[in-house]
Order: C-alpha cells, then sequence, then structure tokens
C-alpha cells in the first residue's frame, strides 16, 4: 500500500477521491480505517480503496499515513500507532491546531511529519492546501507530498504560524461560500427562479468571480467597482450589505474561527 488514512469521513474521501480522480495512486494501493462500519463500507463501495477496522493494519502496510480523525482524537490514534511507525514512513496531519511540536511530542520519537490544512473542494480538484513539513522530512519526501496534494489541490508552503490563519481562509470558509450561494439563490427562488437554475446562478456567478481574483491580478476593489454602474443596481445591493455588516461579520467570523484553530 502506497497510501493509509485512519479515519475515512468527509475530507478523508475528499483526498482519496481527488488521488484516485487524477490517477495519481491508484485505488487497489490506498487502505483507509474506520472505527465507523459504515463510513469504512462507504469509502470501500464508492472509491474501491481496501478498508479496515484497524489502524494498526493501516499503519503496517502504507508509506504515507494520513491521519484524518477530528483533532480530540489526534492523542489516542497516536498512542496507538506510535510505536509502529517507522522511520521511513511519512505522517501527513490535517488537523486544526495540532502544531508539529505538539505531534513530535506525542510521537516521542523522530518521526516524519507534514502538518497540513486541505479543503473539500479538494473532491472537485480545486482544493487549496497549506503544508509545513517538520525537521525529519527530507526534499525527496517534501516532493513527493507537494505531488501527492498537488493533484487534488493548489498546495502553497507556509511558516507554521499561518496555519490558523490558513483554517479560517481556506480550510473552513468553502462553508461561509456555501452558506452565501444558498441565501443568493434564496433571493433568486423569491425572485420567481427555479431552485435547481437558482444553485446554478448562484454557483457559477461565485466561480466567475473567483476566477477573475486570481487571473487578471486586479484588486478585488477594482473588480467589485467594474460591476457597480452608477445609478445602478449593484450599488444599491453593495449598500445594503454594508449597512448590515457583511464585511464586518465575514472578519469576526474568521477571527473566531482562527481563535477556536489555535485553542485546539
Ligand atoms: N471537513 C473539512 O472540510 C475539513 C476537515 N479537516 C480535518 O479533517 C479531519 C477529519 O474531519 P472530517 O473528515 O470532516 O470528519 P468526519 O467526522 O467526517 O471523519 C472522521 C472519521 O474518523 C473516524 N474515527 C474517529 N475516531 C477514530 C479512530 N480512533 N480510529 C479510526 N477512525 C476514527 C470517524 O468514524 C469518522 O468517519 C479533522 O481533523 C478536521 O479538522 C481539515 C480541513 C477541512
Ligand atoms: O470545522 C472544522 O473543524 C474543520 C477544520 C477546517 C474545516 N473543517
Amino acid at each position: 500500500m502506497k497510501l493509509g488514512f485512519i479515519g475515512t469521513g468527509n475530507m478523508a474521501s475528499a483526498i482519496m477521491g481527488g488521488i484516485i480522480n487524477k490517477e495519481i495512486i491508484p485505488a487497489e494501493e490506498i487502505i483507509g480505517a474506520d472505527l465507523f462500519a459504515p463510513g469504512r463500507e462507504k469509502a470501500q463501495k464508492q472509491f474501491g480503496i481496501h478498508v479496515t477496522d484497524s489502524n494498526k493494519e493501516v499503519v503496517s502496510q502504507a508509506e504515507v499515513i494520513v491521519l484524518s480523525v477530528k483533532p480530540q482524537f489526534y492523542e489516542d490514534v497516536i498512542n496507538e500507532i506510535k510505536d509502529d511507525i517507522r522511520e521511513s514512513q511519512i505522517v501527513i496531519t490535517i488537523a486544526p491546531g495540532k502544531t508539529l511540536s505538539w505531534l513530535e511530542e506525542k510521537f516521542g520519537k523522530p518521526v516524519k511529519i507534514v502538518r497540513t490544512m486541505p479543503n473539500t473542494p479538494a473532491m472537485v480538484g480545486e482544493g487549496m492546501t497549506a503544508a509545513c513539513p517538520n525537521g525529519h522530512m527530507d526534499e525527496e519526501g517534501i516532493a513527493y507530498v507537494k505531488k501527492l496534494l498537488e493533484s487534488f489541490s493548489q498546495v502553497e508552503i507556509v511558516p507554521e504560524r499561518l496555519m490558523d490563519a490558513v483554517v479560517s481562509v481556506s480550510g473552513s470558509s468553502p462553508a461561509y461560500v456555501f452558506v452565501l450561494i444558498e441565501a443568493m439563490a434564496d433571493a433568486a427562488v423569491s425572485g420567481g427562479m427555479p431552485r435547481p437554475q437558482a444553485y446554478k446562478f448562484a454557483a457559477q456567478a461565485v466561480l466567475g468571480s473567483a476566477k477573475m481574483v486570481l487571473e487578471t491580478g486586479k484588486h478585488p476593489g477594482e473588480l467589485k467597482d467594474m460591476v457597480c454602474s452608477p445609478a445602478g443596481t449593484t450599488i444599491e445591493a453593495v449598500r445594503v450589505l454594508e449597512e448590515r455588516g457583511f464585511r464586518s461579520a465575514v472578519i469576526e467570523a474568521m477571527k473566531v474561527c482562527e481563535d477556536i484553530s489555535k485553542s485546539l
């Protein structure tokens, strides 16, 4: 086995889906363990990977192991597998708040670790992942992990001090965008549009706007101004958003998200 997952839930599925779709690693070389039988059966059915109820089996078989359980379970899982982890293996973490120094202390021996923060758009090959390798990772290992992550996302190696901001700006942010899309679609439905069409219009507008930011290099404020015709419709919508504290709500929500990440 090349790749193993401990926990086969939402984020693990998004990652394995991306890797299998891009044919980076075939499903037969991926193994996933989950305590929850329906969870691992779903992963087996959906992706054709090997599944097991034993985390130790994943460690005995995989070269790269993704710890894809909730942060609250990290300590238990590390205690369970730390004696079996070999020097050649690479552990990828995806949990907020679990620092490299905390992870190294829990393993209690030299282990190659890459702390990452992915997001669920990995599922459609449009993820954004930040990665911080620890001091035991060599250039070859970093390049291999980067290639894995690039199969489902854009990847940036960042200083670890930025990881809590990353949780807020890309790890959690798909949820805020889905709330926005849902709200925009609700308004369009209220304006008479059938719901499936409303989701398409709203989502495509978000996708196109995101592409404009990435591809034009223009400031988001300038792109906003290009939509706001004098005495037009958009500026009135922007006025109401400002009046209702849209910008501040986003910033405050993201600061809370960052604080929770730090506290985990
Ligand atoms: N869902 C998301 O958008 C993102 C999640 N993450 C991180 O990914 C990790 C997993 O999150 P999700 O996939 O959302 O959660 P999830 O709840 O969908 O999946 C976690 C899985 O771990 C299993 N599990 C729990 N304890 C276990 C144990 N001791 N041994 C084996 N399996 C065990 C659960 O049965 C569950 O299937 C978390 O650390 C989360 O913070 C990171 C970025 C984005
Ligand atoms: O909500 C969470 O805790 C995880 C981390 C980033 C996205 N989902």
